[in-house]
């Protein structure tokens, strides 16, 4: 949609509060329908857990926030895509909707590799303490 159209659209509002409103929506939306979202908010949730019981430093703190928020920024751009293609394609086979569904699940599998990477460097040291020292 050209600038113009956009301006001109019902639905378009420049209001910073109704934006922020949107985008809970969007939250909420992908929380209601995305499986794999509520699956790694869970997992967040327990790395939370886990970095408080282990008593983790600022700096770790820092790295298990980047690999958390990444994680699920990815899963949320992954929904976004996946809705758009269904939205172009419908019920249709298509190779190239099932590459761009494919890409953006692969970013997914990338940042969910890299927290488990972040994790285990993490939290490995805290446990071998407890357990071996
Ligand atoms: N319109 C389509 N045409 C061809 N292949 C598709 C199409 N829609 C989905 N696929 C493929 O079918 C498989 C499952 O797609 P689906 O949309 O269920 O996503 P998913 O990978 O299970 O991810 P999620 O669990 O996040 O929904 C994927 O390999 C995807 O690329």
């Amino acid at each position: 949609m050209d600038l113009k159209n956009k301006r001109a659209a019902k639905w378009k509002h420049h209001h910073f509060w109704v934006s922020f409103c949107h985008a809970c929506q969007g939250l909420n939306t992908a929380w209601k329908e995305e499986r794999n979202l509520r699956f790694h908010s869970m997992m967040t949730i327990l790395v939370i857990l886990i970095g408080f019981g282990l008593k983790v430093t600022l700096g770790e703190w820092l790295w298990l926030g980047l690999s958390i928020t990444l994680v699920l920024v990815c899963e949320l751009i992954n929904t976004a895509i996946e809705n758009v293609v269904d939205l172009i394609v419908g019920a249709q086979n298509n190779s190239l909707a099932k590459k761009a569904k494919d890409i953006a699940s692969g970013a997914v599998l990338v940042a969910s590799i890299f927290s488990l990477i972040v994790g285990f460097m993490v939290f490995v040291p805290h446990l071998w303490q407890i357990f071996f020292n």
